[in-house]
């Protein structure tokens, strides 16, 4: 409260309030006066106004007596009753339209003076704050990056403000907002997820910050790495071929986003927690579907809302893995199981920096989390990637000349390996182009722990802020010709730092992205080498669930490539 006093610029409306006696209204004090007075300024005076109108039309020397210098009198008196005979002249109407007009003025000046100033009367970025509660919340979840880019265009400004979920929310846009959020992570602003995708995910690491997150997220880096996932490439593409084999080979058409989800799902059951039983992986699938689907909707603690669902769906997704976490303890201290078997053995025995060991709590929410992040967010993109590849045969034509080749230098059985999967050049840069497009996830959201300024406008503490990646990367700046779907650019150097953010950035930056690489090659290494494929649906909407899913799950028809020799 002090830096009120300091600070010179404060609305002449908010001064006297922001300082009384020594001592400083605490915020809510003033935001509530605030309110008071404009409440009180809104209708006191419009209903006097009013009232010295009506008199004036009834009383005929009201005007006269106004005119003798007693209007103040009058105005009390004609309140109160005290008759007047009306002397309706052109004068008095004008004094009175300018008294109105000069009112709301004043009233407008400072509705617009507090939307465009802080408390402390500092500049805040430009931008609107919707309606009253709401906000601009149906705006932005409607069309996110609509409406970004709308607003982008509107302000021209690095930032701009609106307002979410009925808190304000500063939006950072283009390579130079990515930057700055990326780059001061525990320093001004911090991880922040609505609280109950927190009271779901507990002691996850997305729900984690400062040292707390640099621990976990040290320990699950060391099972994600390059290094440490080369060895299991081959497990990998052993479940891809299973994975074919039973769902895809011999059918005509295939609910192919249907069928990705169950791989990649599969890929997390296998990799992070050894649950290799199908109806197992199909029990626990179903119950990450409805967690999913009700993760972000309101709370609203009422049986049968998608949260409510989502909540319960948790609480038994927990049990389970408290179930699958009590069995590896057994196993471990038998010898059945190594440490280095998987995530969950990982966890359980590896003590971090201060030889401490994740508490049972904190194993189960982060292999919930993972495995989680595994369900949705690769089968999306996978999603996507079918998708621009149905329609784009020069680009299809490139990723199969790139796939047989790899194919061919290996015998029939020989499983891929980590080299394998750095030769596929050609076919990741064409799966990154589609998430330069279509990105999965168009940005994520911080809050500032401190006041701070960015681009010459002034955060508050605790406002909520979001980067976007969909702006940044149809930014013609960056890349030339935005709407052209053009693999090449990612090679060399590819774009510039901060400007393709897909995987967000920074040190809360997706710690799967290697994970999520291997698993999307390989899938598309077995689908492309035997199968060209066509929509069945072109037109199939894609509902945000709250990532990108395909209506109907994308059903395609499938092309054998001996068929089509
Ligand atoms: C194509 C697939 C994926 C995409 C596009 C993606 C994207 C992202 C993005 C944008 C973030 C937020 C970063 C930020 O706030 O700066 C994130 C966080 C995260 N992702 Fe991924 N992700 C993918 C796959 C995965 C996979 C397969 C895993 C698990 C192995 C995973 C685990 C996580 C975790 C644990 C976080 C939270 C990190 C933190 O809060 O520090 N992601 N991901």
């Amino acid at each position: 409260m002090k830096d009120r006093a300091r600070s010179k610029t404060y609305c002449p409306i908010y001064s006297s309030l922001l300082i009384t006696r020594g001592g400083y209204m605490s915020d809510t004090e003033v935001v509530n006066n605030i309110l008071l007075l404009l409440f009180s300024g809104h209708d006191t005076s419009s209903s006097t106004i009013l009232m010295v109108l009506k008199h004036m039309a009834e009383k005929p020397y009201f005007y006269e007596e106004i005119l003798k210098g007693v209007g103040l009198l009058c105005v009390y008196n004609t309140y109160t009753g005290v008759g007047f005979e009306p002397v309706m002249e052109q004068g008095v109407m004008m004094l009175l339209s300018v008294l109105v007009i000069g009112f709301v003025t004043l009233m407008v000046v400072c509705r617009w003076w507090c939307c465009q100033h802080d408390q402390k009367g500092l500049k805040l970025p430009p931008g609107t704050m919707g309606w009253p509660l709401i906000g601009e919340t149906l705006q932005f979840l409607g069309s996110n990056e609509g409406f970004i880019k709308e607003k982008t265009k509107k302000y021209k400004t690095e930032v701009f403000k609106t307002n979410f979920l009925g808190r304000p929310l500063a939006v950072f846009c283009g390579a130079a907002g990515n930057k700055f959020v990326f780059s001061n992570e525990n320093r001004v602003l911090v991880t922040t997820w609505p609280p109950s995708v927190v009271r779901i995910f507990g002691t996850a690491l997305n729900t984690t910050t400062g040292d707390d997150a640099k621990r976990t997220r040290k320990l699950l880096m060391a099972f994600l790495r390059p290094e440490a996932l080369q060895k299991f490439i081959s497990r990998m593409d052993l479940v891809a071929r299973e994975h074919f084999r039973t769902h895809w080979d011999g059918k005509p058409v295939v609910k192919a986003y249907d069928m990705m989800k169950a791989y990649v799902f599969s890929l997390a059951c296998s990799q992070f927690a050894s649950i290799e039983r199908e109806e197992r992986r199909a029990e626990l699938s179903a119950l990450f579907t409805v967690m999913v689907k009700g993760l972000m909707s309101l709370d609203l603690k009422i049986p049968g809302t998608s949260h409510y669902k989502a909540k319960k769906a948790a609480v038994a997704l927990k049990k389970e893995l408290r179930k699958e976490m009590e069995e590896r303890k057994v196993a471990l201290s038998e010898g059945r199981s190594s440490p280095k078997q998987d995530l969950l053995s990982y966890l359980l025995t590896t003590a971090d920096d201060q030889g401490g060991y994740m508490s049972d709590t904190e194993v189960v929410d982060n292999i919930l989390l993972l495995l989680f992040s595994g369900h949705d967010t690769s089968s999306s993109t996978l999603l996507m990637v079918l998708k621009h590849l149905a329609d784009k045969p020069n680009i299809y034509n490139e990723i199969l000349r790139e796939q047989r080749e790899i194919a061919q230098s290996k015998n029939k059985e020989e499983l891929l390996n980590w080299e394998d999967i750095r030769k596929m050049k050609y076919t990741w840069n064409a799966v990154c182009e589609v998430m330069r497009v279509s990105p999965v996830v168009g940005g994520t959201f911080r809050r500032a722990i401190t006041d701070f300024n960015y681009a010459g406008f002034h955060i508050p503490k605790d406002w909520t802020l979001h980067w976007s990646a969909h702006t940044t990367h149809m930014t013609a700046e960056y890349f030339p010709e935005p709407e052209k779907f053009d693999p090449s650019r990612f090679e060399g150097k590819g774009p510039p730092p901060y400007t393709f953010v897909p995987f967000g950035g920074g040190p809360r930056m997706c710690p799967g992205l290697e994970f999520a690489r291997a698993e999307m090659l390989v899938f598309l290494h077995n689908l492309v080498k035997n199968y060209k494929w066509e929509l069945v649906f072109p037109n199939e909407k894609i509902h945000m669930e709250p990532l990108p899913a395909a209506a109907k799950g994308l059903p395609i028809h499938l092309h054998p490539h001996q068929q089509h020799s």
